[in-house]
């Protein structure tokens, strides 16, 4: 049972780890902190929180674990500010979906305190915002990827799992470095790209009768590119190394396209599609599959 968590950035995935706590039983106050006094009104008036946390002091008092939530590059100036006010027996983990950064900018801030930091990030979301957007089934049944430092004490990395366990996720560990190309790829990488083809579109002359016409497969390729324009280019800038891997790789795989194609080589584009056909539907019968949980009884 945590006494007291303090949720930096209550949004979609702060609000939806303390809602989901909360449905556990598994802790008795939350405070919140945030950038918009608005979106922090609306997440007490929706229950995610019990306090809206005005100064950092009492805010970090007696405070059992304090959850980074908020974009990126907003990590280091946060760790910055509640440094002083760090008692020994918090520990302090995030949210983010990039973590070698995110450690670097942990150990710019918190100095010796670093002990206390142990890095994570939720593989599980949606491309809607704010608090309005959590649900307390978010992480049911979802991968945490915990990155620990070789400070962290096994109680400090068991206190951070056993929250996310709490919470209904599954918990793996990563380097930050492995973390940082894996991500790149599945999930950086197609976030990316959904942004530039929907800002392709919409800069066409034509735009809206494109939009006019498009169907399932445009949303099912283009839903991510909702998402928050801050958080993704916060993860761009920070993870830049690793997509530029990930990008300069997919380049050469569409200039190998636009060549089969330009050439009328059907065979080599079955020859594609097919590897990439079998592939996905692998990956889905083998390990999306076994995510897919009982829809949340609060669903419409
Ligand atoms: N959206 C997603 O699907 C996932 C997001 N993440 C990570 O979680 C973090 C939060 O993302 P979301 O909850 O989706 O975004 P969100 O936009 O729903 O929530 C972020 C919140 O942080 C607040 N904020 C901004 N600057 C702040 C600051 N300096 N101090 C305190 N609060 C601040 C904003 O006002 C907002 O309420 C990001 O770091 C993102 O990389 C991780 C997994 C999935
Ligand atoms: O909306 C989706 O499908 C996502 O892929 C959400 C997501 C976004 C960022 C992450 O770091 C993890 C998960």
């Amino acid at each position: 049972m945590l006494k007291k968590i303090v949720i930096f950035g209550v949004g979609l995935i702060g609000g939806s780890f303390a809602l989901a706590l909360r449905k556990a039983g598994a802790v008795e106050q939350v405070v919140g902190l945030g950038r918009s006094t608005a979106s922090l009104l609306r997440a007490k008036e929706l229950g995610i929180i019990d306090v809206i946390g005005t100064s950092l002091e009492e805010a970090l008092q007696d405070a059992d674990l304090v959850l980074l939530a908020a974009p990126v590059a907003q990590t280091e100036s946060i760790l910055a500010a509640i440094k002083p006010y760090l008692q020994t027996q918090t520990v302090i983990t995030d949210a983010g979906s990039i973590k070698v950064e995110v450690v670097a900018a942990a150990r710019r801030a918190l100095g010796e305190k670093i002990v206390q930091f142990v890095p994570g990030h939720p593989i599980a979301g949606l491309e809607s915002t704010g608090p309005d957007a959590a649900i307390d089934s978010l992480y049911v049944g979802r991968k945490v990827v915990l990155t620990p430092l070789p400070e962290n004490t096994t109680e400090q990395i068991a206190l951070v799992a056993r929250a996310w366990q709490q919470c209904g996720a599954v918990i793996h560990q990563l380097t930050p470095e492995n973390h940082d190309a894996v991500f790149a790829a599945v999930s950086h990488l197609p976030h990316l790209l959904a942004f530039a083809l929907v800002d392709d579109i919409a800069r066409k002359p034509h735009a809206e009768l494109l939009f006019q016409y498009a169907a399932s497969g445009f949303r099912d390729f283009t839903r991510i590119a909702a998402s928050s324009p801050e958080m993704w280019r916060d993860i761009s800038l920070a993870n830049q190394t690793a997509i530029l891997t990930e990008l300069d790789a997919y380049i050469a795989q569409l200039t190998r396209f636009r060549g089969q194609l330009a050439a009328g080589d059907g065979a080599a584009m079955h020859a594609m599609f097919s590897h990439a056909q079998s592939a996905r539907q692998n990956w889905q019968r083998n390990i999306e599959a076994a995510e897919v949980q009982p829809e949340p009884e609060n669903d419409e």
